[in-house]
Formats: structure tokens, C-alpha cells, sequence
């Protein structure tokens, strides 16, 4: 049995597989994808028309039918967010190639396949291009589209250098496909998974092409990676396991040690490697048309022997797509471990990471505070951590040179005297910045060990409430520009009138049926600002946000339809920077902020005028755990 036998074998397998499989998968509706999200932001390649596979015979084009999967994968994901923050081996929201100091850990297969792309071996040998540079067409979210043309890559691009260099260390690398990759043999999409790990591979050859291009030159440079599969994993998992004696017995896929692949140690044979007449490099035989130069630099490269250009369209060298031996020990597990604290500090990074659904093999981000909890089964597992106290976090002192305010050189805001005021069993300070041409003041009323005994009483009933599941904190998502939904980088709960910046009425819950830390929340903001203002501010809205370590809101301001003119939040836990920006310095491009806010454990601040949320926008950074709670008032009290 020939490699494309087996190739062939493997699409009759899945075709038949089909009947089954389609009953097998079924879609359990996924909260996450309840909003409505924005896919505009999508990056296509037009460069490449021809799609390759194994046997040019067969082009596998978009009207071919593929079976779907007759099992799950062992790991996959609806979003790149799921795959980003489960795994360490693919982090890289954008690109293909994830890579840390120069080392590959995770290569995604995707709609960018290139001419002599193939899917080999049932899978045991990938050959792909990769590093970037592809012609492409950017989509906005305005609907403008910006085509890019394709461009020579070099050695010395960050992707294609790191990739170089995972195959000099022969270190073995993770890759994942994509819905949209187009040599997998069975049908992702229809099979309800759009992101799956593959596996582990090694690169086993690199060599450089050039590949006609709708640029000015008509050519571009381009290198290949041919990917191998590490042996010690065993069969592909999708295999039919029905299917696997007669795979194993393939000898392109199960090979006669001496016959089918290099002995180990050895260099490939002589007729596989040639040195080069004008660069005295070696290259191998990669395309039965015969040996050509495979070094961009040399004049002879992409030559063939009687000097001229090889056809379009090539072969493969049988040689070349046998599978070299290779040892790997000590494999990288790829399922994501559960993190362990001893301290049981459950509010580190660690517990902000992904999940593996041990039933159904789905990552899904940590999207609820209590547990996690696979999106599509609902298998979930409690998060078990303790009450964390506002102490724990005064050793981590912002490294700023201000205690509590910075005002932006021009930006024209100017700060009060502090103003100190009763809370009723002593004495604080608020703090008070007018802002330029009447756009309204922002009041920061400071908390102090003296003041804070309630402000310590929330903050632990919020924790008591948000792990017991009775405030249901969620990471809700955003409008996105990437595939699949994309969700806060905080948790956050609504109470009261619907909020449409975390995802209005899905995300609010009735006052009559408020918890009881968001009661007390209310009831602190508004005494603070009842004293500090001298008047009584009516809320019908509050939005608790929790920030795990690292966790951050970005630059947004609360204008909303029927906003009212006073914003007032309570800061519990850890110290957070919070920026302002007007929108005009922001398009001019300074990248100063005009105010900064240092908000500690038991302050509130109030963000007073509606100019304040039309002119300005504001981020707020935490340095740890932070629970923050602000109320407004939407519509008529
Ligand atoms: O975390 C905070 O202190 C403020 C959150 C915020 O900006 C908001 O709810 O709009």
C-alpha cells in the first residue's frame, strides 16, 4: 500500500464513517455564543488558489463533501480565546505561529494552504508554509476591506527564524488546525468543532520555494515546513479506531525499519542531498522534477539542471515523503493540568487560565468565578479557595511617584484642595479635579484603616457570595473582530436597570433579588457621597466587576443611552491605576494619560457630569485581586 493509498484509504474510512458521526456530535447550546458577535475582522488569502493535497489528482476544493468526525478530539475549542488561554503552546491571538524566546510551541493550520501543502501519511507528515506575508484582505468593522500583497519572507522574520530554529534543535512542537484548513479530511465545522489540536510533530525538513504571486515582481519567496508526527503518541486520533489494524499494516504509515525510512544517525542518502555548484550548500530532492538550489541567496536557486524554472506544478520525490526515524523522550502533556495552590489562593493567574473537559475534550475559558465549567457538556469542577483579606495586598505598593493622583501635562485639569469630612467615626479626605471647559469633576473620596471596617465586611461577603454561587460572577462577551466570541478580562455581575456594555438584560438580575454584598456596596457609595457632596444620589444600576491577578478593564467610558450624570464605584482588595484620556488627546496621538488615580482598598470615586463620559475614556488596571462595584443611574429613578 502506497502513502496515497493510505490517504485514500483514510478519506473512504471518514466517508463512511459519515451516517454515525453526524448523530454522534450533537451541539449543546453554548451560553457564550448567546450575544451576537461581530466576525468582520477576518483575515483571508487570496494568494493561493490552487489547494493541494496528498494526490494532486483529487484537489480537495470547498465543494468536496468531508465526512465528519465519528469521535471528539482529544482537545478542541469554539474560539481562539478557549485555545489562548488553556494552553501554553498557542497563545498568539493573531498569526499562526506561536513561538517565546525564539522557540515554536504551537503552529496552527488555517485557510492560508499554499501550493504543495499536503496532508501525508494520514496525517504523520504535514507539509505547510508558514511565517506570514501571505497575500491577504483585512476586513474592518466599518466594512472596508485592505488587501495586502504577498511578499518575500527572509530568514531572519521573527516566525520563519523561530521556525528555523525549532528545526535545528529538533524540538518537538504542537500543531492545531482550524475549521478553515482545507487538507484535514473530515469536515471540522459540521462536526461542531472549529479549533483542534493535532498533536505532537517535529520538523523534519525546511527548504525555501518560489511560488508565483499576483504582486508587482509576479514571484514571491516562500519557505516550507514539513512536519512529522512523534511516534510515541501512537496513532492519530482521527483514525477510526475500527480502522487502525489496517492502517498499522500501510507501510508508508507502519514502515519496514532498513526500507521505508533512514536509519537513524545517518544523513539522508546521497540521491536525496546534493550540493550546490554555485553555493556549495546542501539541499535536498524535494520535487521529482530533479534537484534545484533550495537557498533563496544562491543564483541558482529554484533552478532545475538545465538551468531553467521547474513547471508550476510539482511532485513530491517519493524519497522525500518517507518518514524519518526519530526518538523523542518526555513528551509535553497536552491537556492543560488543573492548577493546585497549597496556600489556597485561588485569585493567582494560574486560576485565571483555561479548562480541559476530561468528558469531551472541549478547552473552555474560566467563565465562571465558582467553577470551571466545560461550554458545551456543563461538566464543571468547584474552584475551592479561601476568603482573601485587604491586608494581604498593602505590600504591593504601586511604583509611581505620586500617592494618589498624576494630572497630564495640558490637559488642562485642575485639582482642589483635599476637602476633609466626617464619615461619622472620624475624619477623610476627598480629593476633587475639575475638568477643562466645563466637561464636569471627578472626586476621589480616600478610605483609610479607620474608615474601612464596612468596606472589609463587603469585601469578604462578596468573596463568600461569589464562591457559594449566590453572585454570579460571569466573563461575558464582548463584540468580538476575531472568530468566535471573545470574553472580558474580568468577571463581572448586573443589578438593577440592564447595562449594554457587559451584554445588557442577559447579564442583570432585579434589586429585590440583589445579593447581599451588592446591598452594601450601594449603601457605602452612596453615604460616601452623600457626605463628601452634601446631597443625596439616586442609583438604579450597579455593576460588581472582580479582577483576578492580571485581570484589567480596558480604555471604555459608561456613556450610555439615558446615563445619568453621576458614575460613583467602591475599590475592595487590591490597588488598581485607574487612567483618563480625553478622546481628543487620544486621536492626536499623545500617549499620556491626562489623569491618573491611584484607587486603594475602601476609596470612591465619583465621576460627576455627563461631559466626563462623552469627552473621556478610562481604563482600570488592578495590581492583584480587586473587587469593585459602580453604580449608576439609567434611564428615569
Ligand atoms: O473597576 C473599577 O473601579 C471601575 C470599573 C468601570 O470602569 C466600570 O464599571 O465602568
Amino acid at each position: 500500500m502506497t502513502a496515497q493509498d493510505v490517504d485514500r484509504c483514510l478519506r473512504d474510512i471518514a466517508t463512511g464513517a459519515i451516517a454515525q458521526s453526524q448523530e454522534s456530535t450533537p451541539l449543546i447550546p453554548d451560553w457564550t455564543l448567546e450575544e451576537e458577535i461581530d466576525p468582520t475582522f477576518e483575515a483571508t488569502d487570496d494568494s493561493n488558489n490552487i489547494r493541494s493535497n496528498s494526490n494532486p489528482e483529487e484537489p480537495i476544493t470547498p465543494t468536496n463533501v468531508k465526512p465528519c468526525l465519528s469521535h471528539n478530539p482529544p482537545l478542541w475549542a469554539t474560539s481562539r480565546q478557549e485555545i489562548c488561554e488553556s494552553t501554553d503552546y498557542f497563545r498568539s491571538y493573531q498569526g499562526g505561529v506561536y513561538f517565546s524566546k525564539e522557540v515554536v510551541k504551537g503552529y496552527l493550520l488555517s485557510a492560508f494552504s499554499a501550493s504543495h501543502d499536503i496532508f501525508h501519511h494520514g496525517g504523520k507528515l504535514i507539509i505547510s508554509h508558514g511565517g506570514g506575508k501571505a497575500e491577504s484582505t483585512l476586513g474592518s468593522r466599518c466594512g472596508e476591506k485592505r488587501h495586502m500583497s504577498a511578499d518575500d519572507q527572509q530568514a531572519t522574520d521573527h516566525s520563519v527564524h523561530a521556525l528555523l530554529n525549532t528545526y535545528e534543535s529538533k524540538r518537538p512542537l504542537i500543531l492545531l488546525a482550524d475549521d478553515k484548513y482545507s487538507l484535514f479530511p473530515f469536515d471540522l465545522a459540521a462536526s461542531g468543532f472549529t479549533y483542534v489540536v493535532l498533536g505532537l510533530y517535529w520538523i523534519s525538513h525546511v527548504w525555501a520555494e518560489r511560488q508565483s504571486a499576483d504582486n508587482s515582481r509576479g514571484h514571491v519567496i516562500r519557505y516550507k515546513f514539513a512536519f512529522q508526527w512523534c511516534e510515541e503518541q501512537g496513532f492519530p486520533w482521527w483514525i477510526p479506531p475500527d480502522r487502525l489494524a489496517d492502517i498499522a499494516i500501510a507501510p508508508s504509515l507502519a514502515p519496514e525499519p532498513n526500507n521505508d525510512r533512514v536509519p537513524e544517525g545517518q544523513e539522508l542518502p546521497p540521491a536525496t542531498n546534493q550540493t550546490c555548484a554555485q553555493c556549495a550548500r546542501k539541499s535536498s530532492v524535494v520535487y521529482s522534477c530533479g534537484w534545484m538550489c533550495l537557498r533563496p541567496r544562491c543564483s541558482a536557486f529554484w533552478c532545475i539542471a538545465t538551468g531553467e524554472r521547474p513547471p508550476t506544478q510539482l511532485q513530491y520525490d517519493e524519497e522525500f515523503l518517507r518518514l524519518l526515524p526519530a526518538n523523542f523522550k518526555n513528551l509535553p502533556a497536552l491537556r492543560p493540568i488543573i492548577p493546585h495552590s497549597p496556600d489556597e489562593i485561588t485569585t493567582s493567574y494560574l486560576f485565571t487560565k483555561g479548562w480541559h473537559c476530561p468528558k469531551c475534550g472541549r478547552l473552555s475559558s474560566r467563565y465562571k468565578w465558582e467553577q470551571w465549567e466545560c461550554s458545551s457538556c456543563g461538566y464543571h469542577l468547584e474552584v475551592k479557595g479561601r476568603v482573601r483579606q485587604p491586608n494581604e495586598f498593602w505590600h504591593q505598593r504601586p511604583n509611581a511617584t505620586f500617592l494618589h493622583s498624576h494630572i497630564g501635562k495640558n490637559s488642562g485639569i485642575i485639582q482642589c484642595l483635599p476637602k476633609p469630612f466626617n464619615y461619622g467615626k472620624g475624619f477623610t479626605n476627598c480629593l476633587t479635579f475639575i475638568l477643562p471647559r466645563q466637561r464636569g469633576s471627578i472626586h476621589l473620596i480616600l478610605g483609610s484603616p479607620m474608615a474601612n471596617t464596612t468596606a472589609n465586611d463587603i469585601f469578604k461577603e462578596y468573596q463568600e457570595e461569589a464562591a457559594s454561587g449566590q453572585l454570579k460572577l460571569r466573563r461575558y462577551p464582548l463584540r468580538t473582530v476575531m472568530r468566535g466570541p471573545l470574553l472580558t478580562n474580568y468577571f463581572s455581575q448586573n443589578t438593577g436597570e440592564p447595562y449594554q456594555y457587559i451584554g445588557g438584560t442577559g447579564n442583570t438580575i432585579p434589586f429585590k433579588m440583589a445579593p447581599e454584598c451588592v446591598n452594601q456596596a450601594i449603601a457605602l457609595i452612596k453615604e460616601r457621597a452623600q457626605l463628601a457632596l452634601g446631597r443625596d444620589i439616586g442609583f438604579n444600576e450597579i455593576l460588581s466587576a472582580a479582577y483576578m491577578e492580571r485581570q484589567k478593564m480596558s480604555f471604555h467610558s459608561d456613556s450610555e443611552k439615558g446615563l445619568g450624570p453621576t458614575v460613583a464605584s467602591l475599590s475592595l482588595g487590591s490597588t488598581a491605576f485607574m487612567h483618563f484620556r480625553a478622546y481628543d488627546t487620544a486621536t492626536k496621538g499623545q500617549p499620556l494619560h491626562d489623569l491618573t488615580l491611584i484607587l486603594r482598598h475602601g476609596d470612591v470615586l465619583i465621576m460627576e457630569g455627563e461631559g466626563v463620559q462623552k469627552h473621556y475614556e478610562h481604563t482600570v488596571i488592578p495590581m492583584n485581586f480587586r473587587i469593585a462595584a459602580t453604580a449608576r443611574c439609567i434611564g428615569s429613578v
